[in-house]
């Protein structure tokens, strides 16, 4: 069959492949129903990727975060039309220490391989994760976002102190909804305070036990353990601050990218014996974690309903465009994307 993939081929211009796939292959084929931009796509789309990034990566699919239907599994063990969720990474070896969004080897989606802007996409069978029918499809769309916070708790807990009375996330987007909002899920008895530069987001964050704008924090504030979830060039200040509010031998667990090393003190997490915990992407068992946990706390999907900002119905190549343009204006939540092309 004839396969359709929607590349970015330079910044702002996307151009259709014509790509010939067999389905006398292992590979189960996915429907994209509804997908989710990621700052890392809107990094491509806009050109802010540096020169050689570019060059290597493009021509390429974007978009990692997003949901389909099964149309075809070569095994019939799939039924068709099941909704899934799709994991961007693909591992081609195993380590025993290294999980598997850490391996060099691995190849993640839209970035420098094929995203899921396909008329159809082809998945290892341990690739796709099967969802209940009736959770909310524009939440599921960034499943893959919400898989980074898990991932990054799970290190978290595998590697910090147990005394876990007070964190402090900081970033009031996507990032630091979701994880502020898994952390006051997990530890319900912890106080959970949200970090963040503008009012109006963090009016968002109505379950946690306290918000400040980063420059309002009292003095004598302490936290035990940090989670960051700010990116770019803002991470420097805010990992900075987190090194100055936290107590001694806390943790701080990174997620945000930064295109351009940023400069950290260094001085003060040697004194404070501070653990620096970095986490990026995810693999097949967060999502697994991720989809139970969605299952098992139906409040917890209402709140990520709150994140849902624009939906988009994607028809033709200015849709996608279009899309793309108005996330970059838009002020609060997640792009959804309506794959109807
Ligand atoms: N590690 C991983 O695997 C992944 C990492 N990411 C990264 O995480 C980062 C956040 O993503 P996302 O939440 O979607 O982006 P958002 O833009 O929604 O969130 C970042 C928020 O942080 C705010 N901010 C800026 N400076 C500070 C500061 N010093 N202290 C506290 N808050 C600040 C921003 O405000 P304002 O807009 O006003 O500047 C913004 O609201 C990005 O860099 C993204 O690429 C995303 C997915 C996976
Ligand atoms: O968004 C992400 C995962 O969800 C990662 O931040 C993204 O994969 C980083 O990739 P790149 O090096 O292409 O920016
Ligand atoms: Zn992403």
């Amino acid at each position: 069959m004839i396969n359709q993939v929607y590349r970015l081929v330079s910044p702002r211009q996307f151009e259709v492949t014509y790509k010939d796939r067999s389905l006398q292959s292992d590979y189960v084929v996915i429907r994209p129903t509804h997908l989710s931009i990621c700052a890392a796509d809107q990094r491509y789309y806009t050109g802010r990727r540096d020169k050689e990034a570019m060059a290597k990566k493009l021509p390429m699919a974007l978009i990692h975060e997003g949901i389909g239907n099964v149309v075809y599994d070569p095994l019939n063990e799939i039924q068709t039309g099941t909704k899934v969720v799709m994991i961007p990474n693909t591992p081609c070896e195993e380590d025993d220490y290294c999980a598997e969004n850490y391996l060099k080897s691995s190849k993640f989606r839209s970035s420098g391989f094929d995203g899921f802007m396909q008329d159809y996409v082809f998945m290892n069978r341990d690739r796709i994760v099967v969802l209940p029918d009736d959770l909310d499809s524009n939440v599921s769309a960034f499943i893959e976002l919400i898989t980074i916070a898990m991932h990054s708790l799970v290190r978290f807990e595998a590697r910090s102190h147990n005394r876990r009375n007070v964190f402090g996330v900081w970033g009031d987007g996507n990032l630091g909804y979701i994880t502020s909002l898994i952390l006051k899920r997990r530890y319900p008895e912890s106080k959970v305070i949200v970090f963040g530069k503008n009012q109006y987001k963090l009016d968002h964050f109505s379950f946690v036990d306290e918000t400040f704008q980063i420059d309002e924090i009292p003095g004598n504030l302490s936290i035990d353990h940090a989670f960051e979830a700010v990116g770019g060039t803002g991470s420097q200040y805010a990992i900075n601050q987190i090194i100055d509010y936290i107590y001694p031998e806390g943790s701080i667990s990174i997620m945000g990218v930064s295109e351009y090393p940023v400069e950290i003190n260094t001085r003060m997490i040697l004194e404070k014996g501070i653990t620096l915990i970095g986490s990026s992407r995810s693999g097949r068992s967060d999502f697994v974690n991720t989809v139970e946990f969605m299952k098992a706390h139906p409040e917890f999907v209402d709140y990520l309903g709150t994140l849902v900002g624009e939906v988009h119905e994607v028809r033709n190549i200015n849709d996608i465009i279009d899309a793309f343009e108005k996330d970059i204006t838009s002020s609060w939540g997640k792009t959804v994307i309506e794959w109807k092309i």
